[in-house]
């Protein structure tokens, strides 16, 4: 087959992060709500001899942090699609296009890699059966079956298993991104400093929190929203306990860093109060601000040449 294809796959959040000790792998058992929000990356495959990519984004977006070479996180999706088929000799390039911070703790890469699978697997007609996708995109990192699944969503192990999660109506979330990213590992590695080798009980997710999703209570989700990683990201960027201060003056019904940060979330009533809160924000220049609504769909082929989705 050949042409190109474009899947779509957007940006997590987690209404509530909830971290254990770490483990003998190096990684931390999380107990974990996900949603997908309506910030998108793209990536358009095209044939090529050899895997190569580039990178273009949303002028907010600056794309400096996202590497060119077989580390980019989208080449190496590529790369385990192939050995996943007998290491087949088929090439590619690929064209990210972002619409999700870098290093913003919404798991842009995670993304990329998810839209990769999604329309390499199209381009090269491998037919990989779903469940064969959902293994890869663990080996590839944490939050990368999240980003095939989208949604709402509990999220455990390492945060690899994902389990949807029915909800009923829509979210608002004004998103304050920051200029500078922040690291995932430096911000775990924080947050072990600060628990100073005190051993925990496993993490759950809140009650409250699984009440307000059931019932779409958005002042209750929004009190119950929680994320175990804020303290250390806190730690490292100081400044954003303004940022969160600011949208709770704005009347967000809930300001939270996302994931490890450093993007904070703000939850709003609706569109409209999104609107009044983000143009409150955008106001004191603290950084970026876009709005979105979540749940939406995971990862998806959007756009063939063929014609074949
Ligand atoms: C912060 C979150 O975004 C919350 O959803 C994720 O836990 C991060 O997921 P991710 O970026 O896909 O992370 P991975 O690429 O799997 O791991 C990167 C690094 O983050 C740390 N890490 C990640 C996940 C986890 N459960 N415990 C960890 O300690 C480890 O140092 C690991 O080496
Ligand atoms: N396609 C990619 N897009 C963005 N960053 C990438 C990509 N591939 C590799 N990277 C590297 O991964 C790092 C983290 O990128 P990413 O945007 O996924 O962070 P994040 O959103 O904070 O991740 P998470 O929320 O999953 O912890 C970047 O700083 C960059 O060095």
């Amino acid at each position: 087959m050949s042409g190109a294809v474009t899947a779509a796959a957007p940006a997590k959040i987690n209404l509530s992060l909830g971290v254990g000790t770490r483990r003998p792998d190096g990684f931390h058992p999380l107990a974990t709500v996900y949603q997908a929000i309506g910030l998108y990356d793209r990536v358009t495959v095209t044939d090529a001899d050899d895997l190569t990519v580039s990178v273009t984004a949303q002028p907010r977006i600056p794309v400096d942090g996202v590497p060119l070479d077989d580390t980019n996180i989208a080449v190496r999706a590529a790369r385990t699609l192939r050995e996943h088929h007998g290491g087949i000799r088929r090439g590619a390039h690929l064209a990210i296009d972002k619409g999700i911070p870098v290093a913003g703790g919404m798991a842009g890469g995670s993304a990329d890699a998810a839209a990769a699978l999604l329309a390499l697997d199209h381009l090269w007609g491998l037919g990989t059966p779903r469940a064969e996708l959902m293994r890869i995109a663990a080996g590839l990192g944490s939050d990368v079956p999240f980003a095939l699944v989208g949604g709402t969503a509990i999220g455990s192990g390492r945060g690899e298993v994902v389990v949807p999660l029915i909800t009923v109506g829509e979210y608002w979330w004004v998103v304050l991104e920051s200029e500078r990213g922040l690291s995932t590992p430096s911000v775990y590695d924080e947050f072990d400093v600060l628990r100073d080798g005190s051993s925990v009980p496993d993490p759950e997710i809140p009650d409250a929190l699984m009440t307000a999703l059931r019932v779409h209570d958005v002042a209750a989700l929004g009190a119950s929203l929680s994320n175990d990683l804020q303290v250390a990201a806190l730690r490292l960027r100081p400044e954003l306990a303004r940022a969160l201060e600011q949208g709770r003056l704005e009347s967000a019904h809930g300001a939270i860093v996302s994931g490890s940060g450093p993007s904070c979330l703000f939850l709003c009533e609706g569109r409209s109060h999104a609107v009044q809160v983000a143009g409150g924000l955008r106001s004191l220049d603290l950084g970026p601000v876009s709005f979105a609504p979540g749940p939406v769909h995971g990862a998806r082929v959007v756009t063939t040449d063929d014609g074949r989705v």
